[in-house]
């Protein structure tokens, strides 16, 4: 096992800056997760981790050893492709195999090995097939066998299950935490999907254009997002653009633009600091899930009246879309209460004062 030092880490490819002054600390045994949309640098940086690419600037240390500039083969780490990236012609042990015999292992030391791993990857029985005969799931597990044959001390997953339909995909993931569990390493996975990176991982750091905007457990990610960036590519979520603000003795008093007039509302109990700097490039964010519909207007805080725009009906959750002042707000309710739900209709939409998250806006910063 070993920890991951990433230090003010750059990669660039000519005029392109894939990682910029990248900063992680990944620990002994965690499975830590790269989210991001396409093009933002993860695999760089795991290709980084791995040695086929080297920093242009910055240090990656692998507990207090500086791995900066070691080739991939002396770096002990074992990696799954996307494409799996196995032996079509080989036979399952073979391809297993085949990183041992590079590492010029004793035949009968391969063989308990390879047995071994497929034992625990569950295709002790297709040990003497070719790989080009093989489902896709199983595919898989030969790929994910090859890399932890050698007892590597960092499991590096790029995409590994974007070629799976979505029910082996689930079977996948739960084999994938299974493994790391037993062999208790330190795993680092790659994906663009947010379901796989929130069930999956222990924490996740949450890139966009070569750029890490957050790292945090699946639970901080989700309900305390550094920016609008984070809080829009994790979970649908309602923005509205902060005006002014005033921090009071118990809360925040914020003042929010909802369609052309701005809304006096009232925060509670938010985690962050609040930095004067940041005035005037703020957003008042809200998850669909914790907004209230009420059908009659009360004189509790934070209530706005709305119209009813459209209701999606989808089994145990219903999404509205409300109509406040030409502003839409998205809200979504558990399945209780359908009959009083219909498009057209008045309803008093609440943003409870302990729900609300005043974020940067960092979107329109792209290069
Ligand atoms: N070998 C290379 N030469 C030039 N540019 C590259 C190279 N590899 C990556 N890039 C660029 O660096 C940026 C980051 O790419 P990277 O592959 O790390 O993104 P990613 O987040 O893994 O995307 P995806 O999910 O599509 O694989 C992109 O703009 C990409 O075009």
């Amino acid at each position: 096992m070993a920890s991951i030092k990433i230090d003010q880490v750059q990669k660039a490819f000519g005029k392109v800056i894939a990682v910029d002054h990248l900063n992680l600390e990944i620990k002994d045994g965690e499975f830590f997760t790269f989210l991001g949309p396409s093009g933002c640098g993860k695999t760089t940086t795991l290709r980084m981790i791995a040695g086929f690419y080297y920093p242009t600037k910055g240090i990656i240390r692998f507990g207090d050893k500086d791995m900066t500039r070691v080739p991939p083969e002396k770096r002990n780490t074992g990696m799954v492709f996307q494409n799996y990236a196995l032996f079509p012609h080989m036979t399952v042990f073979e391809n297993v195999a085949f990183g041992l015999r590079v590492r010029k292992m004793a035949a009968n030391e391969v063989k308990t090995r390879v047995q071994d791993v497929l034992r625990k990857v569950r295709l002790g029985k297709y040990s003497d097939r070719q790989v080009s005969q093989l489902s896709g799931g199983q595919q898989q597990r030969v790929a994910l066998a090859r890399a932890l044959v050698i007892e590597p001390e960092i499991l590096l997953l790029d995409e590994p299950l974007s070629n799976l339909d979505a029910k082996l995909r689930d079977e996948m993931r739960s084999e994938i935490l299974r493994l790391q569990k037993e062999y208790k390493i330190t795993t680092i996975y790659v994906t663009h999907d947010q379901a796989e990176a929130l069930s999956m991982s222990d924490r996740i750091a949450v890139f966009n254009f070569g750029v890490c905007h957050q790292v945090g457990t699946p639970s901080e990610i989700y309900n305390q997002p550094a920016n609008d960036f984070v809080a829009s590519f994790i979970g649908e979520i309602n923005l509205l653009e902060v005006n002014d603000y005033k921090v009071e003795q118990n809360h925040v008093s914020v003042s929010a633009q909802v369609g052309p007039e701005p809304e006096k509302l009232i925060v509670h109990n938010h985690p962050f600091n609040f930095n004067p700097d940041l005035a005037g490039n703020l957003s008042l964010s809200i998850r669909p899930e914790a907004i209230k519909i009420l059908d009659k207007q009360t004189d509790e805080t934070n209530v706005l009246k709305g119209k009813i725009e459209k209701v999606e009906f989808l089994g145990a959750v219903i999404n509205l879309t409300v109509n406040v002042a030409g502003q839409l707000l998205q809200a979504n309710l558990l399945n209780n209460r359908l009959q009083q739900l219909k498009s057209g209709a008045d309803v008093w939409v609440q943003l409870p004062e302990d729900q609300i998250r005043i974020i940067p806006m960092v979107s329109g910063d792209a290069p």
